[in-house]
């Protein structure tokens, strides 16, 4: 048997720092969701936003976005494809929004339960993580 008291048991690692968090995000996968899965509630949602700081959590806690600025047109639509090709490998595709040529706007919902699931949180990881 295996406890907490059990000093044979794996440590306790304890608190992990945010940077330790978003590396288990950046390695984690996203889960196939159709729907059946609980939404997120907002203090969890607050706590994933921790690991992935540059992201903001809308005012229903229903998604979060963060906003790049690549400075040409081309620029946008490259780091669009390299968003793509996380997105396509996860199975789990955030809504883009290019304006004013050089702006995107990336945001992160699970469609299918109409709010957030850590899928939301992986992919927002892994998409900074390009970005390192
Ligand atoms: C089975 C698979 O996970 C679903 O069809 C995916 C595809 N990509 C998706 N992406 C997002 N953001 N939300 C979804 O609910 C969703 N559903």
């Amino acid at each position: 048997m295996t406890s907490s008291s059990d000093p044979t048991s794996t440590p306790d690692p304890g608190p992990r720092s945010p940077a330790q968090r978003r590396n288990s995000l950046v390695d984690a996968h996203c889960a196939a969701c159709e729907g059946g899965v609980e939404v997120m509630p907002p203090e969890t949602a607050r706590q994933y936003l921790e690991t992935v700081a540059k992201w903001e959590l809308d005012e229903s806690s229903r998604s979060i976005s963060r906003q790049f600025n690549r400075g040409t047109f081309v620029n946008v639509i490259e780091l669009i494809n390299r968003i793509a090709a996380v997105a396509e490998r996860e199975q789990h595709h955030p809504d883009l929004h290019v304006t004013g040529y050089r702006h995107l706007k990336v945001v992160l919902t699970t469609h299918a339960i109409g709010g957030l699931s850590k899928n939301d949180f992986i992919v927002a990881a892994k998409i900074d993580q390009l970005l390192d």
